[in-house]
């Protein structure tokens, strides 16, 4: 099934992004641009949520959608087993802990299950919420700089884990790692003065291998200081 948004954005009078289309197929859309292009504000429209945007137009998205928000927004009161059951809880549905702890085991958590958040390192608590976003096997998962607090190495075993369970999924990933991007992405695009402009990439599946990818990440990259 395909989501979607199309149309256009004014933040206070001034257009934001005009006649934007994207269509989001299962696979990996990713969004690159720079600061303050409107990247998140398109992820906060498709996920229902506020923005500070006046948006006109279409927007097609399923009732239930994994949301990874940029800063981790954990619960503090509760646990690490507490935050990943969350969507169960508030959605009523039951909760299956086996499940939650082996989310928890597979972004490397296992044995923290009753900590609380304030006693995580920044990368402990975004993968907290890698596996709350991929415990709501949602149709649609939207997910905003997913792996930036990550070090190199556990950066790429969470890539390769979400792109594993997260296959068949409609996903929208923005990310500032042109790397990034271009590993995980079956369509890329470059959103830039309020246009969206394709990114051509290399043949072959995700995750692709990075060292094909060099060459092509040293010109996105241009495109991206330009
Ligand atoms: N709550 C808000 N109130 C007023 N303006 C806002 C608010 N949130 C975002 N904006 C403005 O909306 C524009 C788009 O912001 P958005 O967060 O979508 O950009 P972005 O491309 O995701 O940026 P970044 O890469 O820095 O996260 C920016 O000019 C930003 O200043």
């Amino acid at each position: 099934m395909a989501f979607g948004i199309e149309g256009s954005a004014t933040l206070a009078g001034r257009p934001l992004f005009r006649d934007l289309d994207l269509q989001l197929a299962p696979g990996w859309t990713c969004l690159l641009g720079p600061s303050g292009a409107g990247k998140s504000t398109i992820l906060r429209l498709l996920a229902g949520l506020p923005t500070a945007a006046r948006f006109e137009g279409r927007i097609s998205a399923p009732p239930r959608i994994a949301w990874m928000a940029q800063q981790d927004l954990l619960q503090e009161r509760a646990n690490l087993l507490g935050n990943v059951l969350i969507g169960q809880r508030l959605s009523g549905a039951p909760l299956d802990e086996g499940r939650a702890r082996a989310l928890l085991a597979a972004v490397g958590l296992e044995g923290l299950e009753a900590r609380r958040p304030a006693s995580l390192s920044g990368g402990q608590r975004q993968r907290v919420a890698l596996a709350r976003a991929l415990m709501e096997e949602a149709p649609l998962a939207l997910l905003d700089e997913p792996f930036s607090a990550l070090d190199p190495a556990t950066r790429r075993r969470m890539q390769d884990l979400a792109c594993a369970r997260l296959a068949g999924t409609a996903v929208l990933m923005v990310t500032h790692d042109p790397l990034e991007a271009l590993r995980l992405g079956d369509r890329v695009w470059l959103l830039e003065e309020g246009r969206l402009r394709p990114v051509s990439l290399p043949d072959g599946p995700v995750p692709r291998p990075l060292p094909a990818l060099a060459a092509e990440a040293e010109a996105l990259m241009a495109r991206l200081a330009a």
